[in-house]
């Protein structure tokens, strides 16, 4: 017996995942070991809506990021400086406790005859948050995908976040920010564009 009514799988109205029953067991394992009872009525569906939770967190585990970065534009009116986005939010999950990682990136890149939308580089980054991460390969991740896929003069990552891990377990301490960088191309070769980048990203 369900505690709410509402759509789920079987409804015609909202078609959400089904979730296997060795995946809610293991839900309701964690809620017995946690110690509560997974039978009781508040918790009854709570197995199902975890996982698929879950499922939404790591969305990126079902797309390639670079996808996104195959629909370019040639047009740009000779423009070759920095092009920035920046205080991108995200969310991911640390891949040691399954936390939330919740932070900000900026990506740059120093475009090399083309551009492409930048709406696709907050999806690049999104596409590599959605799985349990670590920030250092999170931030490789997405500059690395830039650089394969649009082969631009130079590329910059900076990512600056929170670990839930930190802040609400553990070593308990709220209010710490861990950033990390990647820079290619020119922005690693030449400092003055490195620092460039960086005064235009606010560090
Ligand atoms: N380098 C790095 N470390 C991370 C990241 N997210 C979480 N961590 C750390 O991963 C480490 C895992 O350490 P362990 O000693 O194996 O695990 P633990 O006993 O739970 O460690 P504590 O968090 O210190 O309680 C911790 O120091 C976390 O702070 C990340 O994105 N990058
Ligand atoms: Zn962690």
């Amino acid at each position: 017996m369900s505690s709410l009514v509402g759509p789920d799988e079987d409804s015609p109205f909202e078609k959400k995942p089904a979730v296997p029953d060795e995946v809610q067991e293991a839900i309701r394992t964690l809620i017995r070991w946690s110690g509560d009872d997974p039978e009781r009525e508040g918790l009854l569906d709570t197995p199902k809506r975890v996982a698929r939770a879950w499922k939404e967190y790591c969305q990126g585990y079902g797309e390639d990021p670079a996808i996104h970065l195959s629909r370019v534009f040639e047009e740009v009116g000779g423009y070759d400086e920095v092009v920035l986005l920046k205080d991108i939010p995200f969310q991911s999950h640390c891949e040691h406790h399954m936390a939330p990682i919740i932070g900000k990136a900026a990506i740059a890149y120093l475009p090399r005859d083309h551009v492409v939308g930048i709406s696709k580089l907050a999806r690049v980054l999104q596409g590599y948050a959605r799985r349990l991460q670590i920030q250092e390969r999170l931030t490789a991740e997405v500059a690395e995908c830039i650089w394969t896929h649009l082969k631009p003069h130079g590329v910059a990552v900076v990512i600056e976040a929170s670990h839930a891990c930190m802040s609400a377990r553990g070593v308990r301490t709220p209010g710490v920010s861990m950033i990390t960088s990647r820079m290619m191309g020119t922005f690693l070769e030449d400092e003055r564009s490195r620092k460039e980048v960086l005064s235009l990203m606010g560090y």
